[in-house]
């Protein structure tokens, strides 16, 4: 089945005015009024409608452009929450739930105020988060349908709290006046509660998107109305049991006896509207339309044209049924229309005809849809006088009579009825159990007639011909007057009733999410209210932070640089004396072979003072783990100040014993054997080996000696490392000169050069030469003996003395290859080592910070946005709010 939904395209077809000149022919208002009263009331009755109607048509723009501008905001703006209201079961207290459990509300005044009811409110996409509202509700003539929410106050004394049972006793509303009707979102699933089980279950896109269907169908359906509102044509839908006459009705009623097909057998298999040819460019012909296309008459492929011959073939196709598409056939009136005019185009408004067929079992539910179509403005039902109201007519009645208040039954083939008024008892008690309404209005709405009379211009049966004659006169006028008068309710009742629920379910939507919108600011306020000084406080304080950790950073090295340096210098100076550089448990100085075994006691002895350089080393390192791990702590006690509170710490331990771990040097530690711990110098071969001078450091005796002479005769005075311990024994030292003259080995060529000289300095004087001969025997003797015997000191002292002399150039690291003084390059080794740790743990402490303070940046930035986007979607909800109502006031003006 398809309804009609002619386009209006064809401006030449207007409503007939009271000034039309075919109006005064008309008394549609009663016998008694003489034509120019008849004409002034019908004059009123058309301004009031018009007024009405355009009305109504300002409302159905201003709920357009209002239902345009939800979409488009549902779609770029903001997703509409679709909202739940559930109400508390009545027979216990009402309870609200909060988390698991369930308070009593104590009583409040609001919730017993006509229009005001406490409910709980859910959104679909979040069916857990429950608040309670206050819904402000009403549905009068005056205010039309009303709802709004405002968030249920706080109970006012603390109620005692109840565990949660295991079903809360709430209640969904299913009250029409609670609940959405247009934008309803059903999914067509079965039971309410099984698609709202499913539709909890779905996303806040997806129920936006789905409610952005249904309205896109509201605005549809509000331009359609638009058009039914301003359409000027009223359609009476004829129907009834077979073979009642309806097609012989719809005859008469265009005065034309040939047109609708008519048999003593049932004949119409499908639904025929009859429309005046004027619509049609004064041209008959059949529009038969396509299946499921919205029939525009401006758009040929909507429908085919078909030849009006063919009007009886295609009305009485037995391959045809009530469900096929509808026939639209355009004709003219009969010549007779200026003396007794069709109901067609009669000169006040235009009505169309729709021939139904005939109702059997099968028939009644699509005629009854049929005839509760908007489009539909009276339902004219054919009853046979003789059979009265069948089953199937029954069935009808009770469908289509729900839905249009008043039925216009005529009773045809009165003519054929002997006892007529039995018959009209009879026809009228059962009308009264069918319709009351019809009931009470019989006098204009039940009509006893004979349309073949009319029709065929013959009478059938016994009936008064005179009589009839007046009955369909009256019946004629009282479809029109019908028409005009409750134009109003048949056309804008409708358009009116959509639009007050549209509204209603609009300012639901608008009030619900005004309710969200006001949340969320509030939440966004709040973390705002929240972050917005820390992140201040982390922005101020970051350049404080940074000095604060490059300070640390600084302090920490430069203090173990310097302590490494005082500590190396230090243990440097005892090496130099032949004493350990520090006490290293374990290890101790070598006791004194003998002179057989002084090579292997030079030997040990470096041994030994290397392994206690290393010592020192390892001590050095150990107070620069100290330092590294007290600024470790600076470093994340500066975090505890600077980080806020709710930002996870560090949970790094800081293991000092990984630091200096990753030395080349351990490697030939390991090889050789050597026990201790640090730079290994003493497994270092180059270092470990003694040599000659180590036990008999003739130059530096030389240099001693020289030190003892005048200043003026020593030239090098300044490169004894040390003073001289033996400046008393200058003629030993003159004996050491010779002997060192004499070794030459290991003396250098000056050194040689200048013992020559004094020697022969000594020997050009005849008195020296005297005894210079025995006493150079006696100390040279004395000299050879002394030397001896203290090589047990002297051997650590030669050895130490070295070694410092070795690593006052150099690193003493067997592989470096630059020279850089053992002591600078064990502080700068060192000073390294820490600056790595603290630059560490700085850049971990930095990256937490920035990331605080990026993730605070983040959250206000975030929460400004929701803050925004809140407060503009409640500022245009509660415009929507406004408009809604403004709508509203116009609707209930239009009194239908
Ligand atoms: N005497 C008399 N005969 C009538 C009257 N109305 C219709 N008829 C006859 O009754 C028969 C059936 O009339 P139709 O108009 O075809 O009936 P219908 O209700 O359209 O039949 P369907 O095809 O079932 O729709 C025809 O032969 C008509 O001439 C009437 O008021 N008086």
């Amino acid at each position: 089945m398809q309804p009609f939904h002619p386009q209006l395209h064809s401006p030449s077809i207007r409503p007939a005015t009271p000034d039309s000149p075919s109006f005064e022919k008309e008394s549609h208002f009663g016998p008694d009024l003489s034509a120019r009263q008849a004409r002034e009331l019908a004059q009123g009755v058309v301004r009031e409608y018009e007024v009405k109607r355009d009305k109504l048509d300002n409302a159905i723009k201003s709920s357009e452009y209002l239902v345009a501008d939800v979409r488009n905001f549902n779609a770029n703006q903001w997703a509409i929450r679709y909202p739940h209201l559930r109400t508390v079961d009545e027979a216990g207290p009402p309870l609200r739930m909060l988390s698991s459990t369930i308070i009593p509300i104590p009583s409040d005044p609001t919730a017993h105020r006509p229009g005001m009811a406490r409910r709980t409110l859910t959104f679909a996409d979040e069916p857990a988060e429950v608040t309670d509202v206050v819904l402000n509700s009403s549905s009068t003539v005056r205010q039309g349908l009303k709802r709004s929410l405002t968030v249920a106050p706080p109970p006012s004394t603390s109620p005692a709290t109840i565990s949660a049972p295991n079903n809360p006793p709430l209640v969904d509303v299913e009250n029409d006046e609670e609940d959405f009707s247009i934008l309803r979102l059903d999914l067509n699933l079965g039971a309410t509660r099984q698609a709202q089980t499913l539709i909890n279950q779905l996303e806040k896109a997806s129920i936006s998107a789905l409610l952005d269907t249904r309205l896109a169908a509201a605005l549809d359906h509000l331009q359609l109305l638009q058009k039914r509102v301003n359409d000027p044509q009223s359609r009476v839908l004829i129907t009834g049991d077979l073979n009642a006459g309806k097609s012989t009705l719809v005859n008469a009623l265009l005065r034309r006896n040939e047109v609708m097909p008519t048999d003593q057998q049932p004949l119409t298999t499908r639904f025929v509207e009859v429309v005046s040819a004027r619509e049609n460019g004064d041209k008959e012909e059949i529009h038969m339309l396509a299946a499921n296309v919205k029939y525009d008459p401006a758009n040929e492929s909507t429908y085919s044209v078909e030849d009006i011959n063919r009007l009886e073939e295609l009305v009485t196709d037995l391959d045809a049924d009530a469900s096929s598409p509808p026939l639209r056939v355009f004709l003219k009136e009969a010549d007779s229309q200026i003396t007794n005019p069709s109901i067609l185009h009669n000169g006040v408004i235009d009505i169309s005809l729709i021939d139904a067929p005939g109702l059997n079992r099968d028939s009644v539910k699509t005629t009854a849809n049929f005839a509760r179509q908007e489009e539909i403005d009276v339902v004219v039902f054919v009853v046979s006088a003789a059979n009265h109201f069948t089953l199937s007519a029954k069935e009808f009645i009770w469908q289509a009579g729900h839905e249009k208040a008043h039925l216009f039954i005529v009773v045809n083939r009165f003519d054929q009825i002997r006892d007529k008024e039995r018959c009209r008892r009879l026809v009228l008690e059962q009308i009264k159990q069918l319709s009351p309404s019809t009931f009470e209005d019989a006098a204009d709405l039940v009509h006893f007639v004979d349309s073949a009379k009319v029709a065929f211009g013959c009478t059938g049966g016994n009936g008064d011909a005179e009589e009839l004659d007046h009955a369909f006169e009256h019946l004629e006028h009282s479809l029109r007057s019908f028409v005009l008068v409750n134009r109003a309710k048949s056309k804008l009742g409708p358009a009116q009733n959509y639009v007050t629920h549209l509204l209603a379910d609009v300012e639901l939507l608008a009030s619900a999410n005004s309710l969200v919108a006001q949340k969320e600011r509030e939440a966004a306020k709040a973390e705002l209210e929240r972050t917005r000084p820390i992140l201040e406080k982390m922005q101020k304080g970051k350049d404080g932070f940074e000095e604060s950790l490059v300070a640390e950073e600084e302090t920490t090295t430069e203090q173990a640089i310097s302590r490494t340096r005082k500590g190396m210098q230090r243990a440097l100076e005892r090496v130099s004396k032949g004493e350990m550089a520090a006490p290293a448990p374990g290890l101790e100085m070598p006791s004194y072979p003998g002179l057989l075994g002084v090579w292997d006691y030079a030997k040990e002895v470096r041994r030994v003072l290397l392994a206690s350089l290393d010592f020192a080393t390892t001590l050095s390192e150990n107070d620069a783990r100290r330092l590294t791990t007290e600024g470790v702590n600076r470093v994340a006690e500066l975090g505890d100040t600077h980080l806020p509170k709710d930002v996870e710490r560090s949970k790094r331990v800081f293991n000092s014993n990984a630091m200096f771990s990753a030395r080349p040097v351990n490697r030939s530690r390991r090889q050789s054997g050597v026990g201790f711990i640090g730079l290994g110098l003493a497994a270092q071969t180059s270092l470990a080996e003694p040599d000659f001078m180590d036990i008999l450091d003739l130059s530096h005796h030389l240099f001693v000696a020289r030190a003892a002479l005048p200043s003026s005769m020593s030239s090098s005075h300044e490169l004894v490392p040390f003073a001289a311990e033996m400046s008393g024994l200058g003629a030993f030292s003159l004996g050491v000169g010779a002997l060192s003259m004499v070794s030459g080995k290991s003396v250098g060529l000056r050194s040689v050069l200048e013992g020559a000289i004094h020697v022969t300095e000594l020997a050009s004087n005849p008195a020296v030469r005297k005894w210079i001969g025995p006493v150079l025997g006696v100390v040279t003797l004395g000299a050879v003996g002394w030397v001896i015997l203290e090589l047990p000191r002297s051997i650590p002292r030669n050895v130490g003395r070295h070694l410092q002399t070795t690593l006052t150039i150099s690193s003493g690291v067997m592989d470096d290859s630059v020279n850089v003084p053992f002591v600078e390059a064990q502080a700068a080794r060192v000073g390294k080592e820490v600056r790595k740790v603290m630059r560490l743990a700085a850049w971990e402490l930095r990256e937490r910070f920035k990331n605080a303070v990026d993730a605070r940046g983040e959250v206000v930035r975030e929460s400004e946005e929701t803050e925004k986007r809140a407060v503009k979607a409640l500022a245009w909800f509660t415009e929507v709010e406004k408009r809604v109502e403004v709508i509203r006031q116009e609707v209930a003006e239009v009194k239908v």
